[in-house]
């Protein structure tokens, strides 16, 4: 007995909770059932399976100095991103390793996808998925005044957490409701387009400013109307100045996100002076969403009541603090995923000539004139681009790990995983790996068809992993992307309408590079050519 409580020594959850002069700590959300919980720390289990499982102290990793040392000048992952820190440590420790989590839970990395089922298995109905811990400090410590203790999905754990998902669940996951917003989606992609076209030189048929800048701001656009039912103008030459300050401090939150709360940092202990500055941000992006919505709800009033009550609408009748804090959180969770994954798609499609011609056949039957509206009959039925979508997404998935901490004790691959521990899943290498896709190293959207589509497009089931744990875009489960709907339908929208209006091609020098903060972002040499097709070909 004794000898199993000490494995426990290692929950660095206990550790945190007990970390000495800290001024935020998870105290908040010890209330929760799940937490508390965790707090006891006798092994729950006594099967055979736990029994036989090798003690976690003995998962292979770098002990706290060690771990330090690799990321100190000289060290030998100083200044690696994360993916290549993740991909190296693979290397040196094997497919399940643990690191100490400095004050935070220690973090399982496992690159096996039992484990990922195990995991998933074991969620519960309240998936535990910690993270952004400046948001939840943010909101509750910070701004009570504000959101009255209302954390929003991002940020919450527990049936608190549980609560608010089954409300906004309807609103956000219903097909019908998301497919309401299709109308104004297309007329944002359609001024996205007239965009483009105003910035395209005609004879390089290169754009004259940064493409992925222009992403992040369609990106915007669509989510700020789904949220806050609100056109910004971002492509007219007037946008509203609120609009431009709101972007920025989306930008600017996201940059100090990943400082503040995936690198390692002092905040909780002492507010040093580029914390407070990030705080002042979350004010500034908080009182300029709740300036939106006001603004929106006295239109409501104004205009009577409609039956087609838009996402903002339905949110305020739940709660005005949860509409607050929901439509926050799809601005933050809304903008960089979506424009990321648009570039990724793009790049994909882009360096396969061929595949684009066949995607562009389908998109010649949803569209025939250019200037054709998008609908919900004429979108049902789009398998080709979905498939590129889904391959594309393969290749790079926006976040290519996927996150919990465990809520119960776990055998993970064939260790004693404690309830508090982190574990990271490494989707993006498996979905990457021969061993689950064949010819993976290729973009082969025929692997995702159920069935063939032409003479000259073939599915390709076999080349796809049966296994549903390795590929996983949207995470999974009752804790899975809320926006994915909604991102679908931005992605589909706005592809169609370019791979419709131009044929396109990658004109930087390398492969297309990401920069890995809280998600991989495309940066660097972003150049892509439009060429106007002509109408009636492919
Ligand atoms: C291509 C674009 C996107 C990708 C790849 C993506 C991916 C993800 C992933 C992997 C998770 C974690 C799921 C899990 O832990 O199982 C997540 C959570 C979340 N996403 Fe997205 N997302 C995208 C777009 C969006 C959009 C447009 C919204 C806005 C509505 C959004 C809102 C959220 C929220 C609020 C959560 C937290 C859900 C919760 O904890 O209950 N995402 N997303």
């Amino acid at each position: 007995m004794w000898k199993s409580f000490e494995l426990y020594k290692h929950c660095a959850f206990k550790q945190k909770l007990l970390a000495p002069g800290r001024l935020f700590s998870l105290g908040r959300e010890l209330k929760q059932q799940a937490f508390l919980e965790l707090l006891d720390t006798k092994p729950t289990r006594s099967d055979d399976d736990w029994l036989q499982a090798k003690p976690y102290a003995e998962i292979p990793g770098p002990g706290t100095w060690r771990l330090l040392s690799y990321f100190l000048p000289g060290g030998k992952l100083h200044n690696t991103n994360l993916i290549d820190m993740n991909r190296r440590m693979r290397e040196w420790y094997g497919d399940i390793y643990r690191v100490p989590g400095l004050g935070k839970p220690d973090m399982i990395f496992t690159y096996n996808p039992n484990d990922f089922a195990v995991t998933y298995r074991n969620d519960g109905v309240w998936p535990l998925r910690t993270g952004l811990e400046s948001f939840t400090y943010y909101r509750i410590v910070h701004r009570p005044d504000v959101f009255g203790g209302v954390g929003g999905l991002v940020s919450e754990q527990g049936k608190s957490w549980g609560d608010i998902r089954n409300k906004v669940n309807p609103v956000l996951m219903k097909v019908q409701n998301v497919k309401q917003n299709l109308p104004q989606i297309d007329e944002i992609s359609k001024d996205f387009v007239d965009r483009l076209e105003s910035l395209r030189d005609p004879h390089t048929h290169t754009i004259k400013c940064n493409f992925q800048d222009q992403i992040k701001m369609w990106a915007f656009e669509s989510i700020s109307y789904v949220a806050l039912n609100t056109r910004m103008g971002m492509f007219t030459d007037h946008p509203d100045p609120n609009a431009i300050r709101l972007a920025k401090y989306m930008i600017d939150f996201f940059n100090d996100s990943f400082k503040y709360d995936v690198r390692p940092s002092i905040w909780q202990y002492y507010q040093m002076p580029g914390f407070k500055r990030f705080l002042q941000n979350y004010d500034n992006i908080t009182e300029i969403t709740i300036n939106y919505i006001e603004a929106a709800m006295d239109r409501f009033e104004r205009d009577g009541h409609s039956d087609n009550t838009c996402v903002l609408q339905q949110l305020l009748a739940l709660n005005k603090r949860v509409a607050v804090a929901m439509a926050m959180d799809m601005l933050m969770a809304g903008m960089d995923t979506t424009s990321s994954a648009l570039v990724t798609i793009l790049y994909n499609i882009a360096s396969n000539p061929v595949k684009q011609g066949q995607l562009r056949r389908e998109l010649f039957h949803i569209l025939p004139k250019a200037n054709d509206s998008l609908t919900e009959e004429n979108t049902k039925n789009m398998p080709y681009l979905r498939a590129c979508i889904k391959e594309a997404l393969r290749i790079t998935p926006i976040t290519p790990g996927n996150f919990r901490v465990t809520s119960k004790d776990l055998v993970l691959s064939g260790y004693r995983v404690p309830r508090g521990t982190g574990v990271l899943m490494g989707v993006m290498e498996l979905s990457n790996s021969e061993e689950y896709f064949a010819k993976s190293a290729e973009f082969l959207p025929e692997r995702w068809l159920k069935q063939d589509l032409d003479s000259d497009i073939a599915a390709c089931p076999e080349a796809r992993s049966r296994n549903p744990f390795v590929y996983l875009p949207f995470g999974f489960g009752p804790r899975t992307c809320i926006g994915k709907r909604i991102a679908a339908m931005e992605l589909e929208t706005l592809l169609v309408r370019l791979l419709r209006n131009y044929r396109i091609s990658w004109l930087g020098k390398k492969p297309l590079q990401y920069e890995s903060s809280i998600i991989l972002s495309p940066h660097g040499d972003i150049r892509f050519k439009f060429e106007p097709v002509v109408e009636n070909s492919s």
